[in-house]
């Protein structure tokens, strides 16, 4: 089984990422959708120094996100915030395809606003539940299609040094079918990285129901639980995990699964029960691999999070 941490601020440093190996990662994850690969290699080079044989890249792909801000905005519930110019950046094909009453939602579920005005080149929208919106952070348009390509510009260049840079695997956000899949394989034979395999994260209801006519054309699918989250009541995404799972299983093809898995040791060095738990059954219904994201990227405790994971999923194997 493969046990991944994502690299990001908490984690950099050739002491934590050697410990984290030393308790059982077998690869590691860098979010590209934070800054290109042309731009880590110091991280690069530290991930080789420790070892660590397998290196994911999560693409930008047809993902929407909050663009840089030159510092987080507070979001306060019943004031109002402009997206787009003069605002907060966001990608021009929300601004274009959203309308008023348009549900957004921001940094994974934490925030919601809703549209009120659609200007030409901005959104008014009224925040719902606030808090503080960093840099980056994804937005969930609810049932709205917003037209978007499978790679950006960015992506393309990423792809094109990726051999170069170590990379195993790549991870494309929010396939939507069998055509997200082949331009990916298409820009990987181009950049003479047909061997780099490739992960499918199902992160909303389009990808799910298209699974069956890609499952066969991908190396590993991910049961994407930060932003499928998003696409249905939080209760209903257990039931949508297993039938991932039971269709991956059926399909003979092997999957991830991902987020919030040990978050609260974000902030503390032990898990909650329903956590351990949450590990050990992904496990169980046959997960060929387990990552961690926020919680060794920039939580206070990537050391012990990495423990947590490996020992459990080990416990639930033996
Ligand atoms: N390459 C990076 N550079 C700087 N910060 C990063 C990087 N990767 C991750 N982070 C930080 O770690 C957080 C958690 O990582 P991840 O779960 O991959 O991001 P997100 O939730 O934005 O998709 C990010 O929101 C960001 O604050
Ligand atoms: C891993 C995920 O992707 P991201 O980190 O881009 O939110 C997720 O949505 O579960």
């Amino acid at each position: 089984m493969d046990f991944y941490g994502t690299i990001g601020p908490a984690c950099a440093q050739p002491a934590i990422l050697q410990h984290m190996v030393e308790a059982g990662m077998t690869g590691i994850r860098m979010n590209l959708s934070h800054g290109p690969l042309a731009a880590h290699t110091d991280w690069l080079a530290m991930i080789r120094a420790a070892g660590i044989r397998q290196l994911l890249i999560d693409l930008q792909g047809p993902e929407l996100r909050i663009g840089t801000l030159a510092e987080p905005v507070a979001l306060v519930e019943g004031s109002s915030v402009r997206l787009g110019a003069d605002g907060v950046p966001c990608p021009a094909a929300l601004v274009q395809a959203a309308a008023p009453g348009q549900q957004l939602l921001l940094d994974d579920g934490k925030l919601l606003v809703q549209v009120t005005q659609a200007l030409p080149e901005a959104l008014v929208c009224t925040v719902v539940r606030g808090g503080t919106l960093q840099s980056r952070k994804s937005i969930a348009a609810l049932g709205l299609a917003v037209p978007s390509p499978t790679l950006t510009e960015e992506d393309l260049q990423n792809l094109k040094i990726a051999k170069q840079c170590g990379v195993t695997g790549v991870m494309l956000p929010f396939v939507r079918g069998k055509a997200d899949i082949l331009a990916l394989r298409h820009a990987l034979e181009e950049a003479g990285a047909a061997d780099i395999r490739i992960f499918a994260k199902i992160e909303n209801m389009t990808g799910v129901r298209a699974l069956p006519e890609f499952i066969h054309l991908v190396d590993e699918v991910v049961i994407a639980r930060g932003d499928l989250g998003n696409a249905m009541p939080l209760w209903e995404l257990p039931r949508c995990q297993k039938q991932l799972s039971a269709a991956c299983r059926a399909a003979g093809v092997p999957f991830m699964v991902v987020t919030q898995m040990l978050d609260s040791m974000c902030t503390r060095a032990v898990p909650t029960r329903a956590e351990v738990s949450d590990i050990y059954n992904a496990v169980l219904d046959g997960a060929a691999s387990v990552m961690l994201t926020g919680e060794t990227a920039a939580g206070q405790y990537p050391m012990q999070a990495m423990e947590y994971l490996v020992r459990t999923a080990q416990t639930a194997l033996a």
